[in-house]
C-alpha cells in the first residue's frame, strides 16, 4: 500500500503527519508507527500525528511517540497539527481542536503557531524535583553542567525508576540564564532518548520555575537544543491559567511510502 504522508517539526521535535479524514491509516498496528517512526528504516521521526474529523471541533489530533504507541498529549506536535490544517486549508488564522487531554485553541500567523495548553492544579515539590502534568508528566529539575549531561542514560534511569517505573514521565534538565530565560534539555518518555525540544516539556518548566520562585514573569523563554519557545501562563490562586506555548512548526517535505 502507498501511504502519503507530511514530515513537519517544530523546534527540531519532528513528525509524520497523516491526513486520516478519510479513515485510511490502521490505527491500532503499532508495529506499523514504529516503522514509519525508524530514523534508518523508515520516515524518521520522534511521532507520527493524524488529523481526524470531529463533530464539535475543526479537527481531531491523535498522537503516537516513535515507540508505535498512542500517547499522551504532544505540545510541539500541536502546534504542527495546527499548521497541517492551515496548509490543508481546514483552517485559515485560528482554531479550536480536540486531542487526549480536551480541547485546545490555537492561532497561526505565518510559521508561528501559539497553542493553548491545559490548565495546570497541580504541582508536587520535592527536594530535588518538581514533577507536574501539561498534557504530558513531567519531572523537572536542575543542572548547572546542562551541557556535559548524559541526557540518555540520566534521564533513562529516573523515567524508569521510582515513582515512575514502567509508566514513566518525561525528564527536562534545566539551567537558568537570566529571570525569564531558562535552557532546558529533555528526556523523552516513548522516544527513549533526547529530542531536540518537547513542547509539554517547556510549558512545565515554565511553570515549575514560576511555581518555584526562580521567575516572577508570567512570560517564559525556553532555550531548547533546536531553538526557541516561549510559555506564556497567569497565575490563578495555586492554579495556572491561560497557559500559551509559542514557536514556529515548519513542513519540511511531503512523500509516499510503500507499507
Ligand atoms: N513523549 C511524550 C509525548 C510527546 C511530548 C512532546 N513531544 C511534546 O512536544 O510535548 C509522552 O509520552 O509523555
Amino acid at each position: 500500500m502507498k501511504l502519503s504522508f507530511y514530515k513537519y517539526q517544530g523546534t527540531g521535535n519532528d513528525f509524520v503527519l497523516i491526513d486520516n479524514r478519510q479513515h485510511i491509516f490502521s490505527k491500532n498496528d503499532t508495529k506499523l508507527v514504529r516503522q514509519l517512526c525508524d530514523r534508518k528504516f523508515g520516515i524518521g521521526a520522534d511521532g507520527l500525528i493524524l488529523l481526524e474529523n470531529d463533530d464539535a471541533h475543526d479537527f481531531k489530533m491523535v498522537y503516537y511517540n516513535s515507540d508505535g504507541n498512542e500517547s499522551t498529549m504532544c505540545g510541539n506536535g500541536g502546534r504542527c497539527i495546527v499548521a497541517f490544517a492551515n496548509f490543508l486549508g481546514i483552517i485559515n488564522r485560528e482554531t479550536t481542536f480536540v486531542a487526549i487531554d480536551g480541547t485546545h485553541y490555537a492561532t497561526i500567523e505565518g510559521d508561528v503557531v501559539n497553542l493553548q495548553m491545559q490548565e495546570v492544579t497541580e504541582i508536587e515539590t520535592h527536594a530535588d524535583y518538581v514533577f507536574l502534568d501539561t498534557g504530558s508528566p513531567h519531572h523537572v529539575t536542575f543542572s548547572e553542567n546542562i551541557s556535559q549531561i548524559d541526557i540518555k542514560t540520566e534521564g533513562a534511569a529516573i523515567r524508569y525508576g521510582a515513582p515512575y517505573f514502567e509508566e514513566g514521565a518525561n525528564v527536562n534538565f534545566v539551567k537558568k540564564l537570566s529571570d525569564a530565560e531558562f535552557r532546558v534539555r529533555t528526556y523523552e518518555r516513548g522516544v527513549e532518548d533526547e529530542t531536540l525540544s518537547c513542547g509539554t516539556g517547556v510549558t512545565a518548566v515554565a511553570l515549575a520555575m514560576h511555581h518555584l520562585k526562580e521567575t516572577a514573569s508570567t512570560h517564559v523563554v525556553l532555550q531548547v537544543e533546536g531553538g526557541m519557545l516561549e510559555v506564556s501562563f497567569e497565575r490563578v490562586g495555586t492554579s495556572y491559567k491561560n497557559i500559551f506555548l509559542k514557536g514556529k512548526a515548519t513542513q519540511v517535505f511531503k512523500g509516499e511510502i510503500l507499507c
